[in-house]
């Protein structure tokens, strides 16, 4: 179970977060700053939920911009976790600053447990930057085509649709496109759509008044005016309802926002990065995007290949990179050549995601003097010989299921539409097949 540590010397508001977060995670609460880097050495939490003020009366942040520093140096050195820091409502500014300083995100007190859970969420699903934050891995002539799009658009100030599976890199590319950027010295602010309750799309985006809406019992600042002379990066924009996407291409026209609850709009000054892994094919599809909204997205479009399409090439590397980087400074064991054999010829429903899973899965469970096939626990069947694939009809759709599961993580209705199924259908082929 991942787990999360709650640091804040307010008992009071460390509870009532560690009651909303219970299911998510295992929760440690801390209320000294002085106790975090032997907590953090000792639990090795995957989020940090992080205060900003700790002496009586301070209010300027400074102490919590320092821990969170702090923090942020160990990825150098170890795993450290993804922090979301905890500020008043009317501290924009300084959440800005802790976005700049490697924050992943911010959450304003008082919160909606909804909105915290959401948030510490996405925090876990993007937990542990590698080391080399921001370095896409591959020598392949697909990764080195993709280096050379970034290196292109990244200066520049064009939208950027980042096209590509679930775990190929998407956010990844869109670090890089930061980094690359004039922009790279203010914040890159990445929001999930697709965990975002449709409900708080609005005001999590473009910010609400005090008073708009029963829950807003104070004025919140959105996501693009937190982004201000930064990055914006919406992640599974193919999330992002219909009416919602309305609201945001007026926002890209018009370059300037309407908090809910408002009739002043806001100037903005943001570049807008999206990625979605819904296939190219669906995305034009108008019933599900708007057109409008598309193309104000997709001044360049980049497409992530899977990383089955880079070659072993670049699978060994990745290989390479993610066991050394789990072995921690520890000398990182060979892998032996069957297993070798089949992990490069193995279909990576999950791509680099599932690989870096599963390096992490080998160093922590595998006994022996080397690492083996059974250690990195990959169950789908692997297709040794990927060139002559089975051409037995129960046998590939057995291997879409399961690729499907692994691809939508499980998730049932996710997993149907990718196969083009109803939600019924795939009960059937899954008790068909035993899976
Ligand atoms: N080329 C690469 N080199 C090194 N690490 C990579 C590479 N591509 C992806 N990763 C790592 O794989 C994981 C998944 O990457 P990322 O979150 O960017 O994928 P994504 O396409 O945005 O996934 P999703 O569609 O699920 O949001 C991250 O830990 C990332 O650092």
């Amino acid at each position: 179970m991942p787990g999360i540590l709650i640091l804040d010397d307010d008992p009071d508001v460390a509870l009532a977060a560690r009651l909303a977060l219970r299911r998510l995670a295992s929760i440690a609460v801390r209320q000294a700053p002085g106790e975090l880097a032997a907590v953090l050495d000792e639990m090795q939490p995957d989020v940090l939920l992080l205060d900003m003020n700790f002496s009586p009366g301070a209010s300027d942040g400074a102490q919590g911009l320092a821990l969170l520093r702090e923090v942020v140096a160990r990825q150098g050195q170890a795993v450290a976790p993804a922090v979301v820091v905890m500020t008043a409502y009317a501290e924009v500014e300084l959440a800005v600053q802790a976005l700049k300083s490697g924050a992943v995100d911010f959450i304003t007190k008082p919160w909606t447990n909804e909105r915290l859970v959401a948030c510490v969420q996405a925090a876990l699903a993007r937990r542990a930057p590698p080391p080399a934050a921001g370095e896409l891995l591959g020598d392949s002539a697909a990764m080195q085509s993709l280096r050379a799009q970034i290196a292109q658009v990244g200066a520049s100030e064009a939208s950027v649709l980042v096209l590509g599976e679930n775990g190929v890199g998407k956010e990844l590319v869109a670090r890089a496109l930061h980094g690359a950027s004039s922009r790279a010295g203010g914040p890159l602010l990445a929001v999930d759509m697709g965990s975002l309750p449709e409900a708080l799309v609005e005001s999590e985006l473009f910010g609400h008044k005090r008073g708009s809406f029963t829950d807003a019992r104070e004025s919140r600042p959105g996501r693009f005016v937190a982004a201000a002379g930064g990055t914006l990066f919406l992640d599974e924009i193919g999330n992002l309802p219909l009416a919602q996407q309305a609201k945001l291409l007026a926002a890209l026209e018009r370059r300037e926002i309407t908090p809910v609850g408002s009739d002043r709009p806001v100037p903005v000054d943001v570049r807008v990065l999206a990625a979605t892994n819904v296939p190219e094919a669906e995305l034009f599809d108008a019933r599900r995007f708007r057109p409008d909204l598309l193309y104000r997205l997709n001044t360049v479009v980049l497409r992530v290949p899977p990383l089955r399409e880079r070659g072993a090439g670049d699978i060994v590397r990745l290989l390479r990179h993610y066991l050394a980087h789990f072995a921690a400074g520890r000398p990182a064991r060979d892998v032996d050549a069957d297993a070798l054999a089949r992990l490069t010829a193995y279909r990576w429903p999950g791509n680099v995601r599932e690989l870096r899973q599963a390096c992490e899965r080998a160093t922590l469970l595998a006994r022996g003097p080397v690492f083996t096939w059974a250690d990195f626990g990959l169950v789908a069947p692997t297709a040794l010989a990927p060139e002559a694939p089975t051409l037995d009809l129960e046998q590939r759709e057995r291997d879409a299921v399961q690729a499907a599961l692994a691809q939508a993580g499980g998730n049932i209705s996710q997993a149907a539409r990718l196969l083009g199924v109803s939600r019924a259908a795939l009960y059937r082929r899954l008790d068909k097949h035993g899976l």
